[in-house]
């Protein structure tokens, strides 16, 4: 799927912890149904076949809502799957690297912390930006926080798209105002909650105010 920069506007990023009444695919397709733009599988403990198996699933469904499936860290998982794309930080897989060897309209999104992070990332050939913590996050406890000023001087400092990340919920997602972000990307702020897709709608339509959309 060829990437455009709407599809940052609510990037819901699973996390297998919060599963329980509900499959991660049925959690998934709650926040489809609540207007998700992007989606990214972000699994630390499965074997990396079970992790291409999950992701072949959820590709369909995602694709049955026009909306793009990313794999965090895995470039081969998200090869061998059929995904849209992958997320890498600076442990993973240089950019430069990934773009060498994937199809053209394979999506590459990094993570970036600081202005030089984020220009690597995008002479390296990234599509878009990860940018966070910009809240305390419950789901990375030990992610390194920027500011509200560091946010808009990443977002300012490359032509490519950046969303926001780390704690956001439909709290306090307004403190983030200016920030000149194309979007929320969002954990437990998401999956965390009761009613998924009421939430997703909520949070989406909070995002669209903020940004002035
Ligand atoms: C959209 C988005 N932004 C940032 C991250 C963080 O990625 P990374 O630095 O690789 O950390 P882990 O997710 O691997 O813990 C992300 N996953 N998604
Ligand atoms: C992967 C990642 N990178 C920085 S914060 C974070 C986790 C975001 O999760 P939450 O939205 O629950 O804070």
């Amino acid at each position: 799927m060829k990437f455009h920069k709407d599809m940052l506007l609510l990037y819901a990023v699973t996390d297998r912890k919060w599963t329980g009444r509900q499959t991660l695919y049925e959690q998934i397709e709650d926040a489809l149904k609540g207007g998700a733009t992007m989606i990214q599988l972000r699994e630390k403990d499965l074997p990396e076949s079970r992790l291409v198996a999950e992701a072949e699933k959820i590709k369909e469904l995602c694709h049955s809502y026009h909306v793009p499936l990313i794999i965090n860290d895995n470039v081969k998982a998200a090869l061998l799957s059929g995904a849209d794309g992958v997320h890498v930080g600076k442990e993973d897989m240089a950019v430069s690297d990934i773009r060498k060897i994937v199809p053209e309209d394979f999506i590459i999104g990094a993570t970036a912390k600081t202005t030089e992070q984020a220009k690597k990332a995008e002479q390296g050939g990234a599509d878009y930006l990860g940018v966070g913590a910009v809240f305390p996050s419950p789901t990375k406890q030990d992610a390194i926080r920027i500011t509200r000023d560091q946010l808009k001087e990443i977002c300012s400092a490359v032509s490519v798209p950046a969303v926001a990340i780390g704690g956001i919920t439909r709290q306090n997602i307004e403190e983030l105002a200016g920030g000149k972000m194309a979007g929320a990307a969002v954990v437990s702020g998401i999956f965390s909650a009761q009613d998924i897709q009421k939430e997703t709608a909520l949070l989406k339509k909070k995002i669209q105010e903020v940004l002035n959309l």
